[in-house]
Formats: structure tokens, sequence, C-alpha cells
């Protein structure tokens, strides 16, 4: 029984092909774990478990899973709300993996909201976005979310131990923040599991993370425990070796640089990896998406709406870290500035369901919402100049969708955007400039061109196979995408009001040029490049763990006194007897 789909179009097939080990790929399974498995739950009373589950083809694990050349199983919690309402049973545990290759991670519903709205979101989040924690040390809550965290990065190392075989080849490819902690304990059951873990988050400076007091060296500790720790930037991977350095006392003079491009500790006398790599967007999944009627319906349909004005769309979580009330400001900003465009431009704002929930969340949303009415207030039907006459008066100059909104419908607003505008604060990578730039020249003759009201493109129809991105330089991927974008410092409203202006007002051939930049880096850099480049490190990191020996703790090892957390004490206490004898990390 396949669970429905939530699109109606067919998809190409998202699972990576099943190919039996020792049959031409790499050897061994991938044991891809992430926080949430690659599914989507929809209630089903039809469905003896309640819910229809269906791949998700937005997942980034599954994304990125493309291109491994085995085996995958995935492990991780069902989507919400199936993780919360659902009753485990070995039935269930059966249909996933048979039908999608998927090992539920059982969470009791307060261990998981402990571990993911308490620790991950309201702790690790913050801290990892640069951001001190402050208030949070000083908590009794905190205490029990800790405990919560701890307790459910055992439970998912537990569930790998089920079916890990590491002699077989099987390797450990872990997804994100959430299960930093992970690899200690994997690496305590099965000292020879093979580990890679990949942090989709920033990673702050050594100042920063200091601020973790008593739980900041054990997450070090945690991604020290794997065998390739890798981020989305060289900013990141050089904060992670300096806090290593400062917490964990590995010397940075210890460590080396491997051929590949990376650098190397020697920890315990294990290799230990760090290195970046990129994470591009699925084309072959979107080209689909693209193709299906929905998509070119709702681009009609957009066309429609905004005929005869210059569209900038942003897509952006509700969260703290995107910046989105800056935007808004900044394009209030723009219509003080820029009186001719009043009329002529308007922000769709999309906002996608937030996955948190408190007070911080409730006051963006109520931020954005007055920023918003008060710019159609102020400007609407203010405009002026030659188009005044011939432009419908506009009823919103910046329209806010609340999410969910489907693919289909986001491909579409890119696809008809002149502009793609992202401010976030910090942001690990953020690939909406990817997408957006995707649908322009994929979806290129689909959505009419805007260009003849935009000064200097009257009477001209513009080619869409164009874009222009505004993007925070405090994003991962405006290193990535280097000078396709207009970089901005989000703080300054004048300076994205101005980048907006730069954005819609530039030059034909300066936005190919940039168009075309970016669209070679997304063609070159396709999400199914992210698993054969991984994997390859991985397998290269892990090459002697058959004949690892020893080599001491004195090897670019200091230990300082470190006050620890008491619920994060065990960890510390087995550490010490591991020290003493026991299963040291990576020890043969
Ligand atoms: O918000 P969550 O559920 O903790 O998930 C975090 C991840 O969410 C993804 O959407 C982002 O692309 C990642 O960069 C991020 O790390």
């Amino acid at each position: 029984m396949q669970g429905s789909s939530s699109s109606s179009f067919a998809m190409p097939s998202l699972l990576p092909p099943i190919i039996p080990a020792g049959a031409g790929g790499s050897p061994g399974r991938r044991i891809v774990v992430a926080h949430r498995l690659p599914l989507l739950a929809t209630p089903d009373k039809n469905s003896p478990f309640g819910f229809a589950f269906s791949l998700d083809a937005d997942a980034i694990p599954l994304q990125l899973s493309r291109g491994f050349t085995s085996p995958v199983t995935y492990i991780g919690t069902l989507p919400s709300p199936a993780q919360s309402e659902l009753v485990p049973s070995d039935e269930l545990d059966a249909y996933l993996m048979d039908t999608f290759n998927c090992l539920p991670v059982h969470l009791a519903g307060d261990r998981h909201a402990m571990f993911y709205h308490g620790f991950c979101k309201h702790y690790l989040w913050p801290l990892l976005h640069y951001m001190q924690p402050p208030a949070f040390m000083a908590s009794s809550s905190t205490t029990a979310a800790a405990a919560a965290f701890i307790a459910a990065n055992r439970q998912f190392a537990d569930r790998i131990i089920e079916v890990i075989s590491p002699d077989d080849g099987d390797l450990v490819v872990v997804h994100d923040y959430h299960l930093m902690l992970l690899p200690t304990f994997l690496r305590r059951k099965c000292p020879h599991a093979g580990v890679g873990i990949f942090l989709h988050s920033p990673f702050p400076p050594d100042e920063i993370f200091t601020s973790a007091a008593g739980v900041g060296d054990e997450l070090l500790r945690g991604l020290l425990n794997a065998d390739l720790v890798g981020f989305h930037t060289v900013d990141y991977a050089r904060n992670f070796i300096s806090c290593c350095a400062r917490l964990v006392g590995i010397r940075s003079a210890a460590a080396v640089h491997g051929g590949g491009g990376h650098l190397g500790f020697n920890y315990h006398g294990r290799n230990v990896i760090v290195k970046v790599f990129a994470v591009g967007i699925d084309l072959s999944h979107l080209r689909a998406t693209l193709a299906s009627p929905e998509a070119a319906a709702k681009a009609r349909e957009i066309a429609d709406e905004y005929r005869g004005r210059v569209l900038i769309v942003g897509v952006d979580d509700v969260d703290v870290f995107k910046g989105v009330k800056l935007k808004l400001l900044a394009m209030e900003k723009f219509f003080e500035k820029n009186r001719t465009f009043r009329g002529k431009v308007v922000l769709v704002q999309i906002n996608n369901p937030a996955r948190s929930h408190g007070a911080d969340i409730d006051a963006i949303r109520d931020e954005m919402d007055k920023i918003a009415h008060r710019i159609t207030r102020r400007f609407a039907g203010d405009e002026e100049g030659e188009g005044a006459a011939a432009a419908a008066a506009p009823e919103i100059l910046v329209r806010i969708i609340d999410g969910p909104v489907p693919m289909h419908e986001k491909v579409a607003y890119y696809a008809a955007a002149d502009c793609c505008v992202i401010t976030s604060v910090r942001d690990g990578l953020n690939r909406i400039p990817y997408y957006y730039t995707a649908c322009r020249e994929e979806f290129a003759g689909v959505v009419p061109s805007s260009g003849d009201v935009v000064p200097g493109g009257a009477g001209r129809r513009r080619s869409n196979k164009t874009s222009a991105v505004v993007l925070s330089e405090f994003a991962g991927s405006s290193a990535c995408l280097g000078d396709g974008v207009i970089r901005v410092n989000p703080w300054s409203t004048d300076a994205i009001a101005d980048a907006m202006h730069g954005a819609i007002t530039m030059a034909g051939e300066d936005k190919l040029a940039r168009h075309r930049s970016n669209y070679r880096y997304l063609r070159e850099h396709d999400a199914a490049t992210w698993a054969p480049a991984f994997d390859g490190t991985l397998r290269f990191a892990c090459r002697d763990h058959a004949v690892m020996t020893f080599v001491g703790l004195g090897f670019g090892m200091s230990f300082r006194a470190i006050a620890v957390r008491p619920e994060f004490q065990p960890l510390v206490h087995r550490r010490e007897e591991d020290e003493q004898g026991g299963v040291l990390p990576g020890r043969a």
C-alpha cells in the first residue's frame, strides 16, 4: 500500500536506486539519518495506521541521497502529525521499511517535544546562529530539555546499531545539528562504524560557542566522534576548528592539511576530516514540477494578476534569523526613495509555516502584517510619472502569503518574479536563490516578462531567461554564488532598498551575465553531486578503521577543566571510563 502523494502529477522515482551490495556500487549500505524521515503523512481512515505515507520530494536528506551508488536506508522520526499521534508497531516499521527503506525512531511525545522544541529550536538553533543563550542556562526546564536531547540522540544511535554492519562496508551519514551527539553514542557501541555528519546550519565563532557552558565541549566531542564533519562554508568549518582548539584542546597545529581540500585531525587515534561540501537543488525534480499543468496554470494566473508591474519575490521560513522584518522595512524605504516606482512594484512574500512555536514567531508575523499594511497605506495610489495613468491603482504593494504553499505554486512565483530578495541575518545556506534562478531559466516563456514597465525597458520584451538576486552576505549561498548576486548587509535597510532598485533597473547584459553565472553554478552543483563527494571523503576518512591502533591522548590534545552541566555529566563520566581503558572512541 502506497500513501497518497501530496501532488497529482507524476514524479520521477525519488528513492536512490536499489543496488545489491557488491553489484558494482560502493560496498555496503548507506544509513542516512536525520531528525525526520523523508516522508509526508496525511490522515487516512482507510489506512491500518491511520495515515497515508508518501515520499517528501522536498526533504533535503532524500534529495542529497540521489547520488549514492549504494543501497540507502533512512532512519528518523515520523513526519508530523504522525510522530505524535501514531501508535508504534512492528507492522508499521515493516511497512515503512519495505515501501520506502525507512526505519522510524519512535520518540515518545514528551521526549520529542523537549528534544526538538525545547533543546534544538530554543537553544541550539540560536546558538548556532551566533546568538548567546543567557536565559537558557538559568532555567530549570532546560535540564529536562538537555536530558531529552541526550536521550533522543542515544535512541537514534540504538536504532542504527540494530541495522548497521560495518564489516560489510555500511557507512552512516548523519544530517544536521539535531543529532550532534549521535556519533558519541554510536562509537561507544560500534567503535568501527564509519560515520559522517553534515551540518546544514551555520557554526558560530568560538567566542559565541563558549557561552554554551558545560554543553558546548560535549557537542564538539560528538562531532569529533564522527570520521567526517561537513559544512556549507569555509567560515563555518574554520569556526568549528577554532572551537575544537579552545574547548576540547585540539591544537590547531595538530590539524593536518589533506590533499582533497580538507583539514584532518587526529582524535583519539582516529582521522577526523573537516570539509566543505556544496549542496545544490535537485534540478530533475524541479523540472518535473515545472512541467506540471498546475504550475503552468498558476504561472498564468500570477502573470495576469501582476501584469504591468515588477514582481519581487521572497520565500522564507518564519524564523527570527530570516530578517523578514528588515526586508519589509527596506521595501518601505524603497518606496520612500523611489516615488516613480509606487504602484509599479509589488513584493510577494511567502512565509513557510514555522516548524517551531513561541512568542518570537508570533511577533514576527504581527510585525510583518503591520509593516505591510503601513506600506500600502502610505504609498498605494500615490504613483506618479509617465506610467501613472496607465498603471492600474494597486490594492496592495506588499502581499504576504502565509504558507503552506505547494511547490508547484512556489515555482510559478519564482518564474514570474523579476527579482528575488533574501535578507537573512544568519543562514546556513538558503537555496531559495537557487530555486528562483533555476525557475527563471527553466520556465522561461511560460510567464510574460514585465520588462516593459521598467525604465529603459519600455517597448522591449526582455527574455525571462534572466534573473536578479538580492542576497544577504550572511547567507551561506552568497559565498557560493559570488558575483552572481547583489550582496547586501541586511542590517542596513538603505542598502537593501538600493540593492532592490539596482536589481530591477540593472542593464540587461549585466543581469544576463549574473543569471548565467548563477545558473552555471546550479548545474555544476546539482543535489546529486553531494553524495559522491561526501561518500568518497567518508570512505577516505575511514580507510584505516580496520588497522587503527591507539596513538595516545598526548597527540595533539590537551584537556582543561570545564564545568559540566549536571545533565551532561553522564557523558563525561563515560568518557573518563573510556579513557581509563574502556572503549575509547575510535580505538581498535
Ligand atoms: O528547523 P528544523 O526543523 O530544525 O530544521 C533545520 C533545517 O531546516 C532546513 O529547512 C534548512 O534548509 C536547514 O538549513 C536547517 O538546518
